[in-house]
């Protein structure tokens, strides 16, 4: 489609970005990936982290914004993490609303089994929503995530709150299993699946924010840090490290969803950041 006027292309390595600007904030979106990039609603810093280091070239996942997870969350299938963040996309719909806009893209080849679409709605608020339509005859089993990298000021400062109570697999002990006992502050590097289903808020006393990620269609809470690990992340400058945590609504092997012939399902994640 066209852009419309608040909508500006750019290039950014090999990837087109298109920058969306309204009244309520400002949204950086690559189209290689539909990944958001940046989101920054009005008179607020950006609640997402992007690398400076990150690979653009086609076909390279892109390190930060939120990179979506699909149709496999990890190893549950190949390559890991899915193809979805390394495909590119197309604009099928933009609108501006009363405050901020809406807009869906689709991959520019679609899988013949299975059908997705990105939704993403913003204002003060960025809504992500990631729809999959089963197209085959026979059932259809999927993992994804939408992996959010939130901007902090500190990880090692922050604290996490609404996982209380919930088991978690410890992905860097074999998949130990955990019971979460109040706010989680962490120390060293994470990579833990929460069985959860609420909110999760990040108290952020660097930034003065309390970022709320919610969530819809997701019974995992994944939560990533690579610490002082850095070594098999080239694509992650050790200065910027700190200033990012990733809190991800997905579908993991502790839940994934299985679509009969025809049935649909959306993964939903929601940003929204207020003053501490
Ligand atoms: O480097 P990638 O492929 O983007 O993955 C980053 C991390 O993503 C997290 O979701 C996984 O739980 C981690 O195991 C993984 O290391």
């Amino acid at each position: 489609m066209a852009l419309p006027a608040w909508i500006q292309s750019r290039r950014w390595g090999e990837h087109e970005l298109l920058e969306v600007q309204t009244e309520a904030a400002t949204l950086v979106l690559s189209l290689s990936g539909a990944q958001v990039l940046s989101f920054v609603p009005q008179g607020q810093q950006d609640l997402l982290w992007w690398s400076s280091t990150s690979l653009c070239q086609q076909g390279k996942p892109i390190r930060g914004g939120i990179p979506l997870c699909w149709p496999n969350f990890a190893d549950a299938g190949e390559p890991f993490h899915g193809t979805a963040r390394t495909r590119l996309w197309q604009l099928e719909h933009a609108q501006l609303l009363d405050v901020g806009a809406s807009l869906s893209l689709v991959p520019v080849q679609q899988d013949e089994d299975k059908a997705v679409r990105l939704q993403l709605e913003f204002g003060a608020r960025l809504s992500v929503s990631l729809t999959t339509r089963n197209l085959d005859e026979v059932p259809l089993s999927l993992t994804q995530a939408l992996h959010s990298y939130l901007r902090v000021g500190d990880w090692r400062q922050i604290s996490l709150h609404g996982l209380d109570g919930c088991l978690w697999l410890n992905k860097l002990a074999a998949g130990t299993e955990r019971r979460q006992s109040g706010a989680l502050h962490l120390a060293a590097a994470i990579d833990a699946i929460f069985q959860h289903q609420g909110a999760v808020q990040i108290r952020d006393p660097q930034l003065q924010r309390l970022l709320t990620v919610r969530k819809a269609g997701s019974g995992s809470t994944v939560v990533w840090q690579p610490g002082d690990n850095l070594a098999s992340f080239k694509d992650v400058n050790a200065a910027e490290a700190a200033h990012f945590v990733c809190v991800e609504a997905a579908n993991t092997l502790l839940d994934p969803v299985v679509l009969q012939p025809g049935q649909e399902w959306t993964l939903q994640t929601v940003l929204e950041v207020e003053g501490l």
